[in-house]
């Protein structure tokens, strides 16, 4: 099934636009947890609530010889009709990218991935070949120093747009979004003003500080697809062993806030 059907089948099967991300740090997770079970447990708990699961790989690659497979058995852990956002922020000169693209597609089995569109579109076009998978570009990252770059003008026109309206004209097989952070809300809100149809994935509630409220408002104006991603807020609710517990009540809240936005 192609990922955008699996991604709004799953957000309308759960009544859920909530992504919550696999973020595992093995000091903080309680004593006795390997990270595998942590995240197995943690999507056990939340699958219901959820139309996503976002693993970045960042923390899979820092546990050293076994992060691949370690990977591998979380993203098996999660149920078929829900999709898995691969943050890898990818993108390279073309042979290097084909291989970045079997790698998240072919042999982790990501259903999506994120990809940096710093090298020009060469750099991550053979994501978009991927026809039945899904592909989030980097537009305006929720990070203190995304405007270093992302604001810069070009005839009066920032970079982030600039990038926005690209992937628009690149997405001719349907599988493109954008990934814009809830912490610039107004930029947030001109990201979906000007493109009202390609999915955002939203990253930066919660530990990052982002408004919910807006996020859910900007990024899901005009009936476009917004994809709200939390981390630490969800994985790490409670430090001790009902961390799965603790997790689900974190997601339930968040799912519930973000349906009553989306109601107003
Ligand atoms: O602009 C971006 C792009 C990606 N991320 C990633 O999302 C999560 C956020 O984690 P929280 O704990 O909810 O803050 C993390 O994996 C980032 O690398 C982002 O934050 N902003």
């Amino acid at each position: 099934m192609n990922c955008l059907t699996k991604l709004n089948g799953a957000a309308r099967h759960n009544r859920s636009c909530l992504c919550i991300g696999l973020d595992p740090e093995p000091e903080k997770l309680p004593a006795g947890a390997s990270v595998t079970d942590f995240c197995r447990e943690i999507i056990g708990a939340t699958y219901d609530l959820v139309c996503a699961y976002k693993p970045n790989i960042a923390f899979f690659e820092a546990l050293g010889s076994s992060g691949w497979s370690v990977l591998k058995d979380v993203i098996e852990a999660v149920p078929r009709n829900i999709p898995v956002i691969l943050d890898a922020k990818r993108g390279d000169i073309g042979n290097t990218a084909r291989a970045y693209a079997r790698a998240a597609f072919d042999e982790l089995g990501a259903d999506a991935v994120t990809v940096n569109p710093y090298l020009g579109r060469d750099s991550i076009e053979p994501f978009f070949e991927y026809r039945d998978k899904a592909v989030f570009v980097l537009c305006r990252t929720s990070n203190p120093g995304a405007a270093d770059f992302q604001s810069i003008e070009s005839n009066g026109k920032p970079l982030y747009q600039i990038v926005a309206d690209k992937v628009e004209t690149w997405n001719r097989y349907g599988n493109l979004g954008l990934v814009a952070g809830a912490t610039q809300p107004s930029e947030l809100k001109a990201i979906r003003d000007a493109h009202p149809t390609l999915p955002l994935l939203i990253p930066g509630v919660g530990a990052q500080g982002g408004s919910l409220e807006l996020a859910v408002k900007y990024g899901s104006s005009g009936g476009g697809l917004a994809v709200i991603s939390v981390s630490r807020q969800v994985i790490y609710a409670s430090s001790g062993t009902d961390y799965s517990q603790a997790a689900r009540a974190a997601a339930l809240l968040l799912r519930d806030e973000i349906n009553q936005y989306l109601a107003a």
